[in-house]
């Protein structure tokens, strides 16, 4: 193990924005996922990869306590965001304004406008001024690489989007709360390829604001988008580190089966 992925996979280093210690997840008596411990730096993209039903979007739901809806599902071990426990004496809203998430297909609030959308979670807070939320909306919208293209009809209906403007519109939702991590299931999987490109060209700009796990199936996706990727097989996690090393030379010979498309 280099230097590096011992500094990714190993001991919290304090750096890290997100620590996962020893984390199994049950749905009733089954394990989905088993004794998975990382160290998330600020500001990188973490892809999660592994065939179907493998836990990865499992994984994913624990870190912003979704499991929470969930009543058969059941978290054991510690997931410390900035240093406080997410499972402790915390308040799961407050959490999950600090954990974003955007998902496979699109979900804009259908009956309210680009705007609306985009500053819902501030209103939610409180918000009323009408210039923080604009100016908010405006960032996000640029962050999410959406503004120039809704600029000109922030008051129409977010469903008159494309897919793809749709997507981005959740992302710029996600980022109006200033999340601290952005969690995406497979936020390209319901796009056309052009589409996917453009949020894929974004993920380098938005690591500048927020840290990002994306679960994803392809892996040409996690190779180009991710600083570390993390390989999942059967609810272990069996592999962590730079996402060069683990494509060009894994440590674990199921890790390298499943990169070079012998199963999965
Ligand atoms: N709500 C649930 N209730 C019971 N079991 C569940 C639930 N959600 C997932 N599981 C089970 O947990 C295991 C992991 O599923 P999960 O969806 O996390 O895998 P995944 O790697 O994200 O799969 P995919 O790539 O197909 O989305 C599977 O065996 C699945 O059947």
């Amino acid at each position: 193990m280099t230097m590096n992925q011992e500094r990714i996979q190993g001991a919290p280093t304090g750096a890290s924005v997100l620590s996962v210690q020893d984390v199994s997840i049950y749905y009733g008596s089954n394990r989905a996922v088993k004794n998975v411990s990382m160290e998330v730096l600020p500001n990188s993209v973490n892809a999660l990869i592994g065939p179907s039903g493998c836990g990865k979007t499992t994984f994913l739901r624990a870190i912003n306590r979704m499991h929470d809806l969930t009543p058969s599902a059941r978290v054991e071990g510690r997931i410390l965001l900035d240093g406080e426990d997410i499972y402790g004496d915390v308040d799961p809203v407050a959490i999950r304004r600090r954990v974003g998430m955007v998902f496979q297909k699109p979900n804009p609030f259908p009956t309210m406008s680009v705007l609306d959308n985009v500053v819902s979670g501030l209103k939610l807070a409180g918000i009323r001024d009408r210039r923080i939320l604009l100016e908010t909306a405006e960032r996000s919208l640029r962050q999410a690489a959406l503004w120039d293209e809704v600029k000109d009809r922030l008051n129409s209906p977010a469903t008159g989007l494309s897919g793809g403007q749709q997507q981005r519109l959740c992302i710029a939702r996600a980022l109006a709360v200033e999340p601290e991590i952005l969690l995406m299931d497979e936020p390209t999987s319901a796009l056309d390829p052009q589409s996917t490109a453009r949020i894929e060209d974004l993920m380098g700009d938005l690591k500048k604001v927020t840290t990002i796990m994306i679960v994803t199936h392809n892996m040409q996706q996690a190779a180009r988008v991710s600083d570390t990727t993390s390989f999942f097989l059967n609810g272990d996690m069996v592999e962590r580190g730079p996402t060069d090393a683990v494509f060009t030379s894994p440590s674990d010979e199921r890790t390298e089966a499943y990169v070079t498309g012998r199963f999965g």
